[in-house]
């Protein structure tokens, strides 16, 4: 048996190597699943062939590296970049925000998945949670939902004013205060995660908290309408008890009112705007501007593999 000897911490480990744990961080890094894992096998019977008992996890990592980059250079760059975010110390926070039915949890799933990140909140949670300690005399807005929240503001607003904006900048102004107790509970954990949904607002989240290098924030986007309102629809045929389409649709209207309300947010913050057309190009763009933060070594503060 092989053993693979890491480091946590100051502290080592020794674990058996494993084809599927290597062949998941290849998949990850977009290598086809079956291709990765006879490209793990390659990779043990290659270290059987040298006589290796115990290989370092670093080593372990340039072998794989060295051969990626004969075999696939794609695919080894991608290996190189989510190794390097592995490695960082600090955990990783990705916050995924647009209005409701963009795709926010569909991206944020994925994002999580290629990322080989563990935890993934809806600020949907967070907002339940709270419901629960803060009675509906007390905070009556977040028992609305973020785009009916002005149903329910104690002092109608001046006629002048748009009232569903400032419904919801009541509603989310409070869900936030859920949101960044996760995002700092995760930071002092050390645990990544991703964070999505109607109350990821860019300038309503503790700029401490939203400025730090490893706290990376995207908002979604529907430009067309009818791409948005064909989102409720897909998404209704799927969860139709729970997400009946008339609700949506007899929103519309407010839903659009906060779609514009997030971009001229995401604009005035200088938060990356991504149009949620293709779920790929969605990814990859969320992706990338990720790794621009790690791509070079200089962000590696540890070794831990
Ligand atoms: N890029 C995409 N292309 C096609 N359909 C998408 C895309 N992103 C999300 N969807 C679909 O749109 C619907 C709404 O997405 P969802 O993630 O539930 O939105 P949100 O969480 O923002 O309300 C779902 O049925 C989902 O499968
Ligand atoms: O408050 C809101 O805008 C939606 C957000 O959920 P998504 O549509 O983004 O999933 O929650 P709802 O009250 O409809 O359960």
């Amino acid at each position: 048996m092989i053993m693979v000897e890491g480091e946590v911490s100051g502290k080592k480990y020794r674990e058996p190597f494993s084809k599927g744990v290597l062949a998941r961080s290849l998949t990850r890094a977009e290598m086809d699943p079956n291709k990765a894992y006879t490209f793990s096998s390659q990779i043990e019977a290659q270290l059987k062939k040298e006589g290796v008992k115990l290989i370092k996890l670093d080593d372990l990592v340039n072998v794989v590296r060295q051969r990626l980059k004969e075999e696939d250079s794609e695919v080894a760059v991608q290996y190189g970049l989510w190794k390097r975010i592995r490695k960082c110390q600090d955990p990783l926070v990705i916050l995924i925000g647009g209005s409701s039915g963009v795709g926010t949890s569909s991206i944020a799933f994925e994002v999580a998945n290629r990322l080989g990140i563990r935890n993934m909140i809806s600020t949907d949670m967070i907002r339940e949670v709270m419901r629960k300690i803060a009675s509906k005399e007390l905070l009556p807005t977040i028992y609305e939902s973020s785009y009916t929240a002005y149903r329910s503001l104690r002092i109608p607003p001046p006629p002048e004013l748009d009232e569903v904006l400032i419904g919801f900048r009541d509603h989310v102004d409070t869900v936030s205060v859920g949101v960044e107790a996760v995002i700092e509970r995760s930071i002092t954990e050390g645990i990544s995660i991703v964070i999505e949904g109607v109350h990821i607002v860019p300038g309503f989240i503790r700029e401490d908290l939203v400025s730090r290098d490893n706290v990376h924030m995207f908002i979604l986007t529907l430009e067309d309408e009818e791409v948005h309102k064909g989102r409720f629809y897909s998404r209704c045929r799927q969860q139709w008890a729970r997400r009946p389409l008339e609700r949506y649709m007899n929103y519309f209207g407010a839903i659009r009112r906060t779609h514009k309300y997030f971009e001229s947010q995401a604009n005035k913050y200088h938060i990356p705007v991504i149009e949620n057309i293709d779920i790929t190009t969605t990814i990859e763009s969320i992706i990338e501007d990720i790794t621009k933060t790690y791509g070079s070594e200089d962000h590696v503060k540890e070794t831990e593999g």
